[in-house]
Parts: structure tokens; C-alpha cells; sequence
């Protein structure tokens, strides 16, 4: 592991009104790992997310990017360092093609008098979204289908890809495989894989412990706002993390397991 984490964070602590959703929480990402974030309903994972990506203003803490301290006070200034987002709900536009949403809001001017004109330069956009989705690996009918006509599998790595684009430092995934199948979900998780051969550090929220077990590093468990443990994936065992989860002991949790699979 490199000596010098991607973001690290210290002490957050987020209240809204009389709930605290966040105390006093310790997070650290690095270059070329998946850290999986896991925990709960209504443990503090999306508003960690929030904060890391400059949605949600903190409290108390400390943050600091690749070493010098930082202020993540809005979207921009997390983009701007290089941290995009892939929300849950995808925010694709079903009308337009792959290139179309590769591109919204970054569209590519075609040179000369026709981008004095506004004219897009398509060619170039084409080749490029070609490109990225090659070095991704991910594979679709055409970059010129609409999204629409995709599966959801493809439609998430149109999203991830997308997140692509600015050359980020490090991606924020919230539930990827939420309501994949399984040859889809498998599809999202070797996206996520090549992010992390690319030096990213990726940051994964999910619910899915084999999903998190496939894919992760690091196990970063959450419960009633607190950091309350960590796992090094190549020796955690899944009770462990489901104890850690859920506040039981290991004993309890193998008798739930077994009780439930009567
Ligand atoms: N905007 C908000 N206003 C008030 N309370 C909030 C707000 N956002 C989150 N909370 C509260 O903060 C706590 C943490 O919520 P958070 O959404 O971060 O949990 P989570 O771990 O992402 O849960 P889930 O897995 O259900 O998405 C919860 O008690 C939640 O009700």
C-alpha cells in the first residue's frame, strides 16, 4: 500500500437536527484499492459519501487530499481534485446515445467556423467515448444506441464510464449492483476492477457481502454513525463482518444464519 493515502479524513462529524449521523469518523482511501463501505440502514454511508463529494457541508473534522488539507465545500471542489460519483440513480438521459451521455455538459466544439458556430464535433466525440469504453472493457451494441436500448448492466457502466471522464483520482460507486442480475452485476464488479488496475482508488457502497467480497481490499464497516471496524478482505471471514455489522457476536450471528436457513 502506498505510504500516502488518496483522501483521508479525520473526526467527521455530521448532525442533522437531533440526529447525529456521523462521530468522530476516520476514513482513508488509496491509489489502486477498492475500500467497500458497508453497514446498515441508516448507518452514515451515503452522508460519508456526501461529504467526500462535496455535497454536504461537514461539521467537525479534518480532510486532506494526497497529504495537504482541504476543503470540500461544494461538487466542484471535490471534482476539481479529482473525486467523481456514480449515484444509485444512475442520471443517465434514456433519449440519448452512449456518445450523448458521455458527454453531456463536456460536449467537444468542432473546430474552425462551425464551433463559432456551436456545431459539436461528433467524429471526435465518437472516437473518443470508442476509446474509453475500450480501455473500460466494456462492451455495447454501438456507442451511437440509445441508453434506453441498454441493459441495466451496460447502463451502469455507461454511468461509471461517464464518471470517467474528467480523469479522476478516485471513484465514489453507491450501490452499483443494486437490482443487477447476476451475469450484470458481474459485468459492473470487473468494471470496478479495471478502475482499481488504473491506480484509481474506488470507494464502493453496497449491501451485497458477496459483491463486497469479489471485489474490495478493504471492509469498512459502519454502525450508528461510528467507523467501528476494518477488514483486510484476503483474511476477513463474512461472519466477522456481519457481527461487525450488526453489533452481534460471531456466535450469534452463525445461530441466526442457521436458524434462518432451516
Ligand atoms: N438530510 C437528512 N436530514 C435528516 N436526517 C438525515 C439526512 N440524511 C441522513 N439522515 C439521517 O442520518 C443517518 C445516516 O443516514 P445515511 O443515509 O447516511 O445512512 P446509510 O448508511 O447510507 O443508510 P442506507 O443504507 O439506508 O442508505 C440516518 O439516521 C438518517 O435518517
Amino acid at each position: 500500500m502506498p505510504s500516502t493515502a488518496l483522501l483521508e479524513l479525520k473526526g467527521i462529524s455530521k448532525r442533522f437536527g437531533a440526529v447525529q449521523a456521523l462521530s468522530q469518523v476516520d476514513f482513508e482511501t488509496y491509489p489502486g484499492e477498492v475500500v467497500a463501505l458497508v453497514g446498515d440502514n441508516g448507518a452514515g454511508k451515503s452522508t460519508l459519501i456526501k461529504i467526500i463529494s462535496g455535497i454536504l457541508p461537514i461539521d467537525e473534522g479534518q480532510t486532506l487530499f494526497e497529504g495537504k488539507p482541504v476543503t470540500l465545500d461544494g461538487p466542484k471542489s471535490a471534482s476539481g481534485l479529482g473525486i467523481a460519483t456514480v449515484y444509485q440513480d444512475l442520471a443517465l438521459c434514456d433519449n440519448l446515445d452512449v456518445v450523448g451521455n458521455l458527454f453531456l455538459g463536456r460536449e467537444v466544439k468542432s473546430k474552425g467556423l462551425g464551433g463559432m458556430l456551436g456545431w459539436l464535433d461528433e467524429t471526435a466525440m465518437e472516437q473518443e467515448a470508442s476509446e474509453l469504453l475500450q480501455k473500460l472493457a466494456v462492451s455495447i451494441p454501438s456507442v451511437r444506441t440509445q441508453v434506453a436500448a441498454l441493459s441495466g448492466g451496460q447502463r451502469q457502466s455507461i454511468a461509471v464510464a461517464r464518471s470517467m471522464m474528467g480523469s479522476p483520482k478516485m471513484v465514489l460507486l453507491d450501490e452499483p449492483t443494486a437490482a443487477l442480475g447476476v451475469a450484470q452485476t458481474r459485468q459492473v464488479l470487473d468494471l470496478i476492477r479495471r478502475l482499481r488496475e488504473q491506480g484509481l482508488g474506488v470507494v464502493v457502497i453496497s449491501h451485497n457481502l458477496a459483491d463486497v467480497f469479489s471485489v474490495a481490499d478493504r471492509i469498512i464497516v459502519m454502525r450508528l454513525g461510528r467507523r467501528v471496524a476494518t477488514f483486510d478482505v484476503k483474511t476477513a471471514k463474512e461472519v466477522e463482518v456481519v457481527s461487525a455489522i450488526t453489533g452481534l457476536r460471531s456466535a450469534e450471528v452463525s445461530h441466526a444464519v442457521a436458524k434462518e436457513a432451516r
